[in-house]
């Protein structure tokens, strides 16, 4: 994908829990069209399984017309020829994911504030991930939910996509975009969904009315 085009509103994140099925959900989140697929593997998987898992994930990926990135293992996207990243705190710094991937790579930074997102910004992020709009069990270790105003003050401090991760589901999708978001990230809202093809429409509708709804308001 070339990084100008503008970036999808639904970004499905592979669940790494134990049990998940992330080929047979990430292949029903791409017929249902969504657009973007981050493939998040759990840390104590080693590079060949994550490489293995990011070149099904991407050749599917590609068979839908999908944006894949590939969250902390910036070797792994360079090696499958993913369309980008997405680094966090713990991962390499933005700019020099830039050098590892590329200056037309897609590549996404977490922030949590206004301060944060200007300076990943800066650094050459493309777009950023900003969270936890609420409260989830997926992830451990996560500061407190901060909200859609918060979520929207972030939006406002950059003219970059901003995307809203954590605990996101169909109920709660629309507010962040109506604050700002340009898209929301989700896990389980996805994989834990009795029919994953099913939650992705629907997820998928909910953004593409609150975006549009946005549009008409301003
Ligand atoms: C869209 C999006 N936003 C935030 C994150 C979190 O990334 P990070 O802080 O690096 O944490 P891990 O996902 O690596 O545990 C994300 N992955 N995607
Ligand atoms: C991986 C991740 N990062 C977050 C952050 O706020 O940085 S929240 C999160 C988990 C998102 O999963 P779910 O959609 O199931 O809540
Ligand atoms: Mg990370």
């Amino acid at each position: 994908m070339d990084s100008s085009l503008p970036l999808g509103r639904l970004h499905v994140i592979t669940d790494t829990r134990p049990g998940a099925d992330p080929v047979r959900v990430a292949r029903a989140a791409l017929a249902a069209g969504a657009p973007v697929l981050q493939v998040r593997v759990a840390d104590h998987h080693t590079d060949r399984e994550a490489f293995d898992l990011t070149l099904t994930l991407v050749e599917l990926c590609r068979e839908y017309g999908a944006t894949c990135l590939v969250n902390d293992r910036l070797h792994v996207a360079l090696a499958v020829g993913a369309d980008g990243g997405h680094v966090g705190a713990h991962d390499l710094p933005v700019h020099a994911a830039r050098v590892v991937l590329g200056g037309t790579a897609v590549i996404g930074g977490t922030c949590r504030n206004p301060e944060a997102a200007r300076a990943l910004r800066r650094a050459g992020a493309s777009y950023l991930g900003a969270g936890p709009a609420f409260a989830t069990t997926t992830k451990d270790g996560l500061p407190e939910p901060i909200g859609p105003g918060a979520i929207g003050r972030i939006a406002a401090a950059v003219d970059i996509p901003v995307i809203g991760i954590g605990g996101v589901t169909a109920a709660t999708a629309g507010e962040l975009i109506e604050a700002g978001a340009h898209g929301v990230a989700v896990v389980g809202a996805i994989s834990l969904a009795p029919d994953p093809y099913a939650a992705t429409r629907e997820l998928l509708d909910v953004v593409e009315r609150a975006a549009r709804q946005r549009g008409r308001s301003r």
